[in-house]
């Protein structure tokens, strides 16, 4: 099947301040991608370049295999949008501006609407420029479900919501993966992220700097591990396994950090008789922390 989102050497520059620079990116259909960087890094240029919101310096984006410039309307109806910075009209009640939205969107259900408010604890009711900011993020959350597009691009979904409601979202994430439907998000907060993507991409400074699976991404990760053994630690067997480092051994336990697969160290204690065992399971924050530890030279890298 072909590319929901195809991204070619993609570059963005605002004056002599660079945006995004070379972005080659592929998301298929009915993948989770999830969009990691801090503040600044380039991931709202991104998004807006991808709903030609903004237009590229150079490079290109492509929608369904259609370009987003030429054919917008028909490209809009298929996407679910929720921007970094979501305003409606505040003088109108919530869903009155959601049943406007749907009309454009050409006919939403109204048991829909009503089913995404109650799931995420939304008022229909309540004056938009009542509302707080959680809550005007719900409204941008049921819009952009409402009519099950084939593609969701989220800007920083979360932003503003409670845990619980946080949860609710990760689960209509699930739900529209579940459906087919492909799911765009950018984020700053690795856990989420870690809960729902399949792929993940980190960008830093305008450039995509690590993009793979969750999983692939966790098991790059180097772990801690402390093993106490019920005989004389094998110090040079211990030493000698790829990806071992930092090695010191107090007793008969040993402690060392282990980058990549821990087949080769498993195999070795099986010969053994290992007293205790710890190994901390490294989560992606670990490895997006790995990849931000940029110093403050490297922001400043971003001028062109
Ligand atoms: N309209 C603009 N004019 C000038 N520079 C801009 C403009 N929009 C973005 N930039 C710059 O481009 C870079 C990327 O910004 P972008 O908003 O894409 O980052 P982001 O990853 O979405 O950050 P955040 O998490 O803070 O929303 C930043 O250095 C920013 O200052």
């Amino acid at each position: 099947m072909s590319a929901v989102i195809e991204l070619e050497k993609l570059t963005k520059t605002y004056g002599s301040r660079r945006g995004l620079v070379d972005l080659d990116l592929t998301v298929g259909p009915g993948e989770v991608f999830g969009y990691l960087g801090p503040n600044g890094a380039g991931k709202s240029t991104t998004i807006r370049l991808l709903l030609d919101l903004i237009r590229p310096t150079s490079g290109r984006a492509l929608l369904f295999g259609q370009d987003p410039r030429r054919q917008a309307v028909s490209l809009h109806r298929r996407v679910g949008y929720l921007a970094g910075d979501f305003v409606v009209n505040r003088r109108q009640r919530v869903g009155e501006c959601l049943r406007f939205l749907a009309r454009l969107r050409g006919g939403v259900p109204q048991a829909r609407i009503t089913e995404l408010a109650e799931r995420l604890d939304l008022d229909l009711a309540a004056r938009i420029r009542a509302l707080s900011k959680g809550n005007r993020q719900k409204v941008g959350l049921v819009q952009a479900f409402m009519h099950r597009p084939d593609l969701l691009i989220l800007d920083e979904p979360t932003s503003g919501l409670d845990p619980l409601v946080q949860q609710t979202f990760l689960d209509l994430v699930r739900e529209a993966s579940a459906n087919g439907q492909t799911v765009f998000m950018s984020s700053h907060v690795m856990t989420e992220v870690e809960a729902v993507a399949d792929r993940v991409g980190i960008i830093r400074a305008g450039r995509l700097v690590a993009l793979d699976t969750v999983a692939q991404l966790r098991a790059s990760t180097v772990h801690d591990v402390q093993v106490t053994f019920a005989e004389a630690v094998d110090r040079a067997g211990l030493a000698a396994l790829p990806g071992v480092s930092g090695l010191t051994v107090d007793g008969s336990t040993a402690r060392f950090q282990l980058a990549g697969s821990p087949d080769d160290l498993i195999r070795l204690l099986a010969r053994q008789h290992v007293a205790a065992l710890r190994a901390t399971t490294p989560d992606l924050e670990q490895t997006f922390l790995t990849y931000y530890r940029a110093d403050s030279a490297d922001q400043e890298r971003t001028r062109v």
